[in-house]
């Protein structure tokens, strides 16, 4: 019996060692949630819609275990349940989801709610302090020095490259004739080779690299920091260096870096033996200086700067004039350039910063980008048959290759790039933190400082107040007299306000060329319809059933010819 007592009395005692301190964490929990519920955040995000809320976890189990289609499906009905102001929880991380252009407006234009949200950290052993993540008086002054290197002249002595290596991956997709085949791999083939010369003056010939190896680097490196975005417990540095992922990061982050700290060392070395035999490059100034003489029209302007007029920026369209083929210097040497000749304090680790970011920028979105228009174009024939004429008024049956005037002529083609980039923009949404409270123009909702804000570019650009047939492909969207009464922030493909994207113009003068080349070499057909287009929640905006296209020769005459 004795020992019965006893018995009985030793699991009381014990459950009363676990059950006491079982209770006070368990109240210090329940303390620390209703004084978090008190705080500022949580009585302002009290007000904003969104779903109902679980206790530390916020909203996160929505998100759990849906693809990435199924992401974008959520995100958009999830949009139409709400509307243009979303609150949601992800565990204590308060993101606000906006797209309505007003209130979107009251975010991008400002110069104060510049920071990056704390998303962008994931990049940062890639991009470092680059323009993208960088902040405050860094970003400030790299912006300043960065964005003169994509002056218009600077861009015009590209367009013989952007030809050249357009001209290359016409010649590769021949083998594909009569197949069905992803586009993708050769646009994001073809800008790689682009952006080595362009921003960092290498071509294929001179790099002992494969530009193929550094681009399925950056994409799966893309795929790495996206997963870390949505799934939670990728977020946490500490979780994530234990798993295969944070192997895999290392080795694409030293095929990455080694091209670029290579293409960096050497670039530095030429340039210090041209300078001692006395040979200097021309500095950005003289590259960019306008003269009267060549100052364009106002309606040789292209289309795209009436358009983006509004953004704002630090993008400037208006001095125009040829600096010739021989004076190209890549991005690389004017930043080398100006740090050598002490007009900008640069060391090498932040060129080396910028590069990767430029390289990381311009790559994947120009892909994305160009593989949705020839997909479009694949579907709606009529709108192919349009351009094509357009580029037979330009060209004739001529195999010339595009110059910076004709490229100003190529106005349908440049609207059906802006109508792409609006349906399937390759940026789909940009993030923000806040670091003050914020009144928009919705209901006078206060966003409280030290949340996220999402601005909703997809959702935003199919917006029916602002598009008559939202989800119908319509390059007049972008007729002069559909936009210039559109609100500008409904369309910002490349954003918009002080942190615009610096490529813009590169992007738009890049994408005619190599759209035109391609197609004025074939015709090109989707084997799919538009709403079978399986979009992907990704950093950038992709398909995952793939760029499906099939492609002939083109017959150079007018379509209606052919
Ligand atoms: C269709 C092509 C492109 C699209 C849709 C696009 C879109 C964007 C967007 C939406 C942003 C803002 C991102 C954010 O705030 O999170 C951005 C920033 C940026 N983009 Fe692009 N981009 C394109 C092409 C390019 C190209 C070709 C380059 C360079 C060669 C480039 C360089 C940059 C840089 C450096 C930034 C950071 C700017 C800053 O924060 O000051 N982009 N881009």
């Amino acid at each position: 019996m004795t020992s019965l007592v006893e018995e009985a009395q030793v699991p009381s005692y014990n459950t009363r060692l676990i059950f006491y301190p079982l209770l006070l964490l368990a109240s210090s929990i329940w303390i620390l949630y209703r004084w978090q519920q008190k705080s500022r955040l949580h009585t302002l995000a009290e007000k904003l819609p969104g779903p109902p809320v679980i206790p530390f976890v916020g909203n996160a189990l929505l998100v759990l275990k849906k693809n990435p289609t199924q992401l974008v499906e959520f995100a958009l009905k999830f949009a139409e349940q709400f509307g243009n102001v979303i609150r949601i929880w992800l565990g204590s991380n308060l993101i606000v989801f906006l797209t309505d252009p007003n209130d979107v407006e009251v975010i991008l234009n400002s110069n104060v709610h510049i920071d990056k949200s704390t998303e962008y950290k994931f990049f940062k052993p890639w991009l470092g302090e680059g323009l993208l993540i960088s902040t405050g008086d860094k970003w400030r002054s790299h912006r300043k020095m960065i964005a003169p290197t994509f002056h218009i002249n600077i861009l015009k002595s590209f367009v013989s490259v952007f030809n050249q290596n357009s001209k290359n991956v016409v010649d590769k997709m021949k083998g594909e004739m009569g197949k069905v085949f992803d586009v993708h791999d050769y646009m994001s083939g073809v800008t790689v080779d682009i952006l080595l010369e362009t921003a960092m003056g290498i071509t294929r010939k001179t790099q002992d690299e494969s530009g193929f190896d550094y681009a399925m680097a950056v994409m799966k490196m893309c795929d790495i920091i996206h997963q870390r975005q949505y799934k939670l417990w990728l977020r946490f540095d500490a979780l994530f260096n234990r798993t295969s992922f944070f192997e895999q990061q290392k080795k694409l982050l030293s095929t990455i870096h080694g091209l670029t700290t290579k293409v960096i060392k050497n670039k530095k070395e030429t340039y210090l033996e041209n300078k001692s035999k006395g040979f200097i490059p021309p500095t950005l100034e003289e590259l960019t200086k306008s003269t009267d003489d060549n100052v364009l029209a106002n309606n040789d302007k292209s289309l795209s700067e009436d358009v983006f007029k509004g953004y704002r920026d630090d993008l400037d369209f208006n001095d125009e004039n040829d600096i010739g083929e021989k004076k190209r210097l890549a991005f690389l040497d004017l930043m080398i350039e100006s740090a050598q000749n002490g007009t900008n304090n640069i060391s090498d680790e932040e060129i080396k910063e910028e590069v990767d970011t430029i390289m990381f920028e311009g790559h994947d979105t120009t892909a994305a980008g160009s593989s949705f228009v020839l997909c479009l174009l694949g579907v709606h024939k009529d709108i192919q048959a349009r351009v094509y004429d357009e580029l037979y008024e330009i060209f004739g049956d001529s195999d010339r290759p595009a110059t910076f005037a004709d490229t100003l002529r190529m106005k349908y083609l440049e609207r059906v790039i802006l109508e792409s980039l609006r349906m399937y923009p390759p940026v789909p949404i940009i993030a923000r933190k806040l670091n003050r409270d914020v009144k928009i123009a919705t209901n006078n909702y206060v966003l409280p400082a030290g949340c996220t804000v999402v601005v909703g570019t997809l959702k935003m650009h199919r917006n029916p107040q602002y598009y008559k047939n939202p989800n119908v492909f319509n390059p007049d969207n972008f007729l002069p007299e559909n936009t210039s009464s559109r609100h500008y922030y409904s369309y910002i493909p490349f954003s918009a306000g002080p942190r615009s994207c610096v490529g813009r113009k590169y992007a738009i003068l890049k994408l005619k060329v190599l759209l035109s080349t391609v197609l004025r070499n074939y015709k090109v057909n989707s084997d799919v319809t538009e709403a079978e287009f399986q979009l992907q929640a990704d950093i950038i905006l992709k398909r995952t059933d793939g760029f499906r296209l099939q492609i002939e020769p083109r017959q150079r005459v007018p379509s209606t010819v052919a």
